[in-house]
């Protein structure tokens, strides 16, 4: 049988091999190795969050007032931790968060990142802000499973042309991210005047797309480069949409849509009966509305509400197999994870996003066997306690 957690025993007996730099196995540890990489700018759009950065440490610190229980002899010598979510088959219940303008973190971002995840047969949703076409992602991921994240931008036209070019391009669901129609006060970014877009970095599918290039007058060149750029910013969110704006969506999309931000139990319901397909229990990795709730303590009222009539998928602040088993326990079938895969390819490009993925996959897997868990399915409240 070969098993994720096989990969803990070719580490014993070979290390980790010439291709990589000597990652941590320890994904925690990730974030102070790419800061010391990365330029101060990159680290610090990567790693900051909203304002005094209270939700981002509230992510992390809501995982610590759980606590696993172990259970002993029950034969977990059989172990399959795939599931299926939104149609595409998956080998864990983890998948890649939507992380835009990838080419910051390393020159060939989206790109490495889709060439990693393929091999590992692991679901990349793909951002609108990837600093690579969609298109060319695509190409890279080959039959890896995808996902496409939309964000919804004023012009309806482009929006559409978006949604026509993900299908073509094989993304087999839709991902809508509600939470960030603009961008937080973020502190890190306004101390350096730091934004990619400003610098050309995550617009390449925006500038490469016929309506856009229409409502500029032609393909982006050095002479209409600030108008474009003008005309991103008007068009990149619209803090005007609804809940009644999504049949517009439902009507243009034929495959699974979720919904990324959710946070209210009512907006899950609402979402439900807007004909939506999942949920994205997040909080944008605490990068969108400081001193929010943690992310992990709005689930569980969440998958209570929508659990069984829509997939429920959570991210913010995953960094341990432990904090997936949490997380599925409170009501998730999957997890995203975000900053931990964007250190990974930082640090070794996508034998690091590879590195990453193999390490959470085989943590997931030992924590569940020792605790007396072989499925995903198996795992609810009962293997919880909270932490007094
Ligand atoms: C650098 C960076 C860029 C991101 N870009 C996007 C994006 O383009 N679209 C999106 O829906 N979420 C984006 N996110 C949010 C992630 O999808 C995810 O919600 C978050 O990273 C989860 O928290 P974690 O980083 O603690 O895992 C981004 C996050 C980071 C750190
Ligand atoms: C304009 C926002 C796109 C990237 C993003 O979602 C983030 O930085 O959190």
């Amino acid at each position: 049988m070969s098993s994720l957690a096989d990969f803990q025993n070719e580490i014993y007996l070979n290390g980790l091999g010439d291709a990589l730099p000597a990652l941590p196995t320890d994904l925690t540890r990730l974030e102070e190795l790419a800061g010391a990489k990365l330029s101060a700018q990159a680290h610090g759009y990567v790693a900051g969050s909203a304002g005094s950065e209270a939700t981002a440490r509230a992510n992390r610190a809501a995982f610590d007032r759980w606590r696993i229980v172990p259970r002993m002899l029950r034969d977990v010598a059989d172990r399959d931790l795939s599931v299926e979510v939104l149609g595409t088959a998956m080998p864990s219940p983890v998948l890649l968060a939507p992380v835009g303008v990838q080419s910051i973190l390393h020159p060939d971002g989206e790109l490495a990142t889709a060439r990693a995840a393929a091999a590992a047969g692991v679901t990349q949703i793909v951002s609108t802000a990837a600093s690579y076409e969609i298109e060319k992602v695509a190409e890279a991921a080959g039959d890896g499973p995808r996902w496409y994240q939309l964000y919804w931008p004023k012009d309806r036209e482009l929006a559409a042309s978006f949604l026509a070019r993900a299908k073509a391009a094989g993304y087999s669901a839709l991902v809508v991210t509600l939470d960030t129609f603009t961008l937080a006060w973020r502190p890190r970014d306004l101390d350096q005047a730091y934004l990619p877009f400003l610098r050309g970095i995550g617009v390449a599918n925006y500038y490469t797309d016929p309506v856009f290039q229409r409502a500029v007058g032609g393909p982006v060149t050095e002479e209409n480069r600030d108008a474009a750029l003008l005309h991103w910013v008007a068009n990149f969110g619209n803090p005007s949409l609804t809940w009644d704006d999504l049949a517009w969506l439902r009507e243009r999309w034929d495959g699974p849509i979720a919904l990324k931000g959710i946070q209210h139990p009512d907006d899950a319901r609402k979402a439900v009966d807007a004909g939506m397909d999942g949920v994205i229990v997040s909080n944008h990795g605490g990068r969108q509305v400081d001193g929010a709730i943690a992310s992990l303590d709005a689930l569980p009222a969440v998958a209570d509400a929508v659990k069984g009539r829509a997939a429920v998928l959570f991210d913010s602040g995953i960094r341990t197999g432990s904090d997936v088993v949490k997380a599925l326990a409170l009501g998730a079938d999957a997890v995203l994870i975000g900053r931990a895969y964007a250190y990974g390819l930082a640090l070794g490009g996508e034998a690091g996003v590879r590195h990453v993925l193999r390490c959470l996959q085989a943590d997931l897997e030992l924590n569940m066997a020792l605790s007396g868990l072989t499925r995903p399915s198996e795992i609810d409240l009962d293997v919880l306690v909270r932490d007094r």
